[in-house]
């Protein structure tokens, strides 16, 4: 998260928005950074994704709606692959999972992370080829370990020493020697959301490089000889922008990694650095490319390992967010338009934080724009919110949306690949919207939209 959003929402008042917003020349143009890459303006003024108007979307599969330009996925998938050759590309799941997303994924060569049992499931039933799975989790219980040894995952990223008793009697009664990486936390305060950093001392995730508990695992591990140390994982948060964190954490764990073959004289052949790469959700996020990421981190990794006089370990890489974020937008219908006098705009529409959290959960900044429709009218600084049963039920906090923004427009918000279906909820029985691919100017459906009787199946009274 970007310095420019802390503070933003929580007790703000009137109607000026932040200081970077500024009243757009042409209120129906698009950043490209914030569309996926087959989002167009047709000539009807409205949206279109590979050739499909958003207005026969909403007219087949109803609003809201998640939309995935398909192609925009899989083109970012080859970008991080022409910029990593020689690395695992692990996508991490827990940004959006689906079975249909999960082949597209093994198609495009990727690997997975997954970090739970369900996870799991969906990436075995999509098809993942379980030697290409990363399992991840700070409390595996001993089914979810179970399952991926029964299901032969490739690496299981251990993270406590509990764990490490539980999968030690697990491949001793299956006889098998499971593939693991070490969890590292490397003391890292990234700089992003507190909710959303990973790797700093005071947090559940890993084993403490400071105080000694990583160190420990390694040799637990070493010595034990059930469990086959491939290398240490280090991921210092999410939606950074700024590569020095990854340059301390892979300093801290190569250092670590010195200690290893200090104490036993091995060379751990493999080293993940995490996720995290930043994507634009307004005009002030100036991403890096999978290009300078790559040539940045390999600089970094080369010359720490010269300096600790390491051979330079195999590395891969989990980006979640800046793969699937930029792929999607929501769709939603605007129900009312409320001038609170002196104040601000409200813009309603038919879902809100049941859709996507991250504005009430770390106070995110999102952009919108009409798509039904271009308009004429003089831009009008709006807050786009939900249908939800709560004042912090917000979607969007500031945006520059036409005048005449009307009950019955369409209104999309872009970037809500990542966090936004998959953090979904059913609050006030509002049913999850559906997935749909758009290719080629067709639309498949790929997550349906839940119903009523979805809502009531698990009541047994
Ligand atoms: C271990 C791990 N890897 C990868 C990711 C993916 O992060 P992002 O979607 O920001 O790339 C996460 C989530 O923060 C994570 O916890
Ligand atoms: N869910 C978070 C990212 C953290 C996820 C994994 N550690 C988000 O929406 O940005």
């Amino acid at each position: 998260m970007r310095a420019h959003e802390a503070g933003a929402l929580h007790g703000d008042i009137g109607n000026r928005g932040p200081a970077w917003l500024r009243t757009p020349d042409d209120v129906n143009a698009l950043t490209p950074q914030l569309w996926s890459r087959h989002t167009t303006r047709g000539d009807d003024g409205a949206l279109a994704v590979a050739g499909l108007g958003v207005r026969e979307i909403a007219a087949e599969f109803g609003t809201p709606v998640y939309v995935l330009d398909s192609d925009d996925l899989r083109s970012r998938c080859r970008d991080f692959q022409a910029a990593f050759p020689d690395e695992d590309i692990y996508y991490a799941g827990k940004a959006f999972l689906c079975r249909a997303v999960v082949r597209m994924i093994a198609e495009e060569g990727m690997f997975l992370d997954v970090c739970s049992g369900g996870e799991l499931a969906v990436a075995l039933a999509g098809g993942m080829p379980p030697e290409r799975i990363g399992f991840h989790g700070n409390n595996k219980s001993v089914a979810e370990l179970s399952r991926a040894l029964d299901a032969g995952v490739g690496r299981i990223i251990v993270d406590s020493f509990a764990e490490i008793e539980r999968l030690t009697v697990l491949a001793r009664e299956r006889g098998v020697r499971p593939r693991v990486l070490i969890r590292v936390t490397v003391g890292v305060e990234a700089h992003t959301h507190e909710f959303i950093a990973t790797a700093h001392e005071d947090q559940k995730f890993g084993f403490s490089l400071a105080g000694g508990a990583a160190i420990a695992a390694a040799l637990r591990i070493l010595d034990e000889d059930v469990l086959e140390l491939r290398g240490l994982h280090s991921h210092i948060g999410s939606q950074i922008f700024d590569t020095s964190g990854f340059e301390v954490s892979a300093r801290r764990v190569l250092a670590l990694q010195a200690q290893i073959r200090d104490a036993r004289g091995v060379e751990l052949p493999e080293l993940d650095l995490g996720g995290g790469f930043g994507i634009a959700y307004t005009t002030q996020d100036d991403p890096s490319t999978p290009h300078d990421l790559a040539k940045r981190l390999r600089k970094i990794v080369d010359s720490e390992c010269a300096a600790e006089r390491l051979a330079v370990p195999r590395l891969s890489i989990e980006p979640g967010r800046a793969i699937v974020g930029p792929a999607v937008f929501t769709l939603y219908q605007v129900g009312t338009v409320k001038d609170v006098d002196g104040i601000r705009t409200y813009v309603s529409v038919d879902g809100g934080m049941s859709d996507n959290i991250r504005t009430a959960l770390y106070d995110a900044s999102y952009s919108a724009t009409l798509a039904s429709r271009a308009s004429v009218a003089e831009p009008m600084l709006a807050r786009v919110v939900g249908k939800h049963c709560e004042s912090g039920d917000i979607v969007v906090k500031d945006e520059f949306l036409p005048a005449d923004v009307q009950p019955g427009d369409l209104v999309a918000v872009p970037g809500t690949g990542a966090y936004c279906r998959s953090m979904a909820s059913n609050y006030n029985h509002v049913p999850r919207p559906p997935v749909v691919a758009v290719r080629n100017g067709r639309a498949r459906l790929i997550v349906r939209r839940e119903t009523e009787e979805d809502l009531l199946a698990l009541d047994v009274g």
